[in-house]
């Protein structure tokens, strides 16, 4: 059987309308920032609508998501993540990471970062994590397509970190410094269906928490995002359209002393269609050392996860990502920390 979940109550999920966003009145942008902390606090995930990116883009997402995933096994397997020391590329479903603890995943993906050339100083010198995207010959459209999108959710998650900032009580520049050449990532994911009596151990993205700073997600019609709430139950995030799904990653809830939580959530496919979704992952500068920037009067932590990041110990961030990264994916580039797994692991 399927692990259950309960629909949301009305309003249990906020819906943040960004029209404030640019706002020149510093009180309209407060107002907006202190729902976007409320939310982050309460729930650790909400809608936004109004957010300026067409439809026609993210439509165009799903078309490419959806042509993509339809290649056959070889043209997708010519872009494996197997193949990339920067954990880019093409992951099929029920993949097993190093770490043989971790559930495999029946989802299917392929995600880029920033896309850098050889004679970047970073890639030049073998920096980690830095580097071009690989592209599959067999789909010429993905390389722009995927591309512009990236861009088009850098410059919205640029215009977001101000209001977390405010939200702390901080400057509203107060991340800028840490996005100069920011470890973001752009996934298109598609999952398949499954029937209320599958008895496998697997589901669509066994529960986690997200790694980076927030999470832009769209996600189609179908439904399948579930949370886990902090009364312990799991609840749906069901799609709204023109929406995206805002989430708190480990990075901010480090950032915010964990008075913004960063909230364990799974994808379960019980809907009988195919699944397609595009999340957009916030990551900051490699080198960031992660430390809260704010004191939290009464820090409570939920149950640890694979994806949990110790704030107590100025973690360099872009480390700690190649670990875990070479921990979970089938990758070539495999730390000493990610061939021992996690007592924490679930
Ligand atoms: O597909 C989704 O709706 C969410 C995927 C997710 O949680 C992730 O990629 O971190
Ligand atoms: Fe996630």
């Amino acid at each position: 059987m399927l692990p259950q979940a309960r629909a949301p109550h009305p309003g249990e999920i906020a819906i943040i309308d960004l029209a404030d966003i640019d706002s020149p009145d510093p009180a309209k942008r407060a107002r907006l920032a202190e729902e976007v902390a409320k939310a982050s606090r309460e729930v650790g995930f909400f809608y936004i609508v109004n957010h300026g990116i067409p439809a026609a883009s993210v439509g165009r997402m799903f078309q490419s998501a959806e042509e993509f995933f339809s290649l056959p096994a070889d043209d997708k397997n010519a872009v494996s993540i197997s193949r990339s020391k920067l954990f880019r590329g093409y992951i099929p479903p029920n993949h097993i990471g190093v770490d043989q603890k971790l559930k495999a995943n029946l989802q299917e993906a392929f995600q880029i970062h920033l896309d850098l050339p050889a004679d970047d100083p970073d890639v030049a010198a073998g920096k980690p994590m830095h580097g071009p995207n690989p592209w599959p010959a067999a789909m010429p459209s993905l390389k722009p397509d995927m591309t512009a999108y990236q861009g088009q959710l850098w410059s919205l998650g640029q215009r977001m970190l101000p209001l977390f900032a405010l939200g702390l009580g901080l400057p509203e520049d107060a991340f800028s410094p840490y996005f100069t050449k920011p470890m973001i990532m752009l996934r298109i994911l598609h999952y398949p269906p499954q029937a209320p009596d599958d008895s496998t151990e697997s589901i669509g993205t066994r529960a986690h928490t997200d790694t980076g700073v927030f999470t832009i997600l769209a996600q189609d019609t179908v439904g399948g995002l579930e949370i886990l709430t902090k009364g312990g139950d799991w609840m749906t995030v069901p799609p709204i359209p023109d929406s995206y799904v805002v989430n708190i990653g480990e990075m901010m809830k480090a950032w915010s002393d964990a008075i913004f939580s960063s909230t364990p959530h799974r994808v379960v496919n019980r809907y009988g269609l195919e699944r397609y979704s595009v999340p957009f992952f916030v990551n900051p500068d490699y080198d960031t050392i992660f430390k809260p920037l704010v004191t939290n009067p009464a820090p409570t932590d939920l149950p640890q996860f694979h994806s949990s990041l110790d704030r107590t110990k100025n973690i360099k961030i872009g480390e700690w990502m190649v670990d875990l990264y070479s921990r979970i994916y089938p990758s070539p580039y495999k730390t000493a920390a990610a061939e021992k797994p996690l007592a924490a692991a679930q």
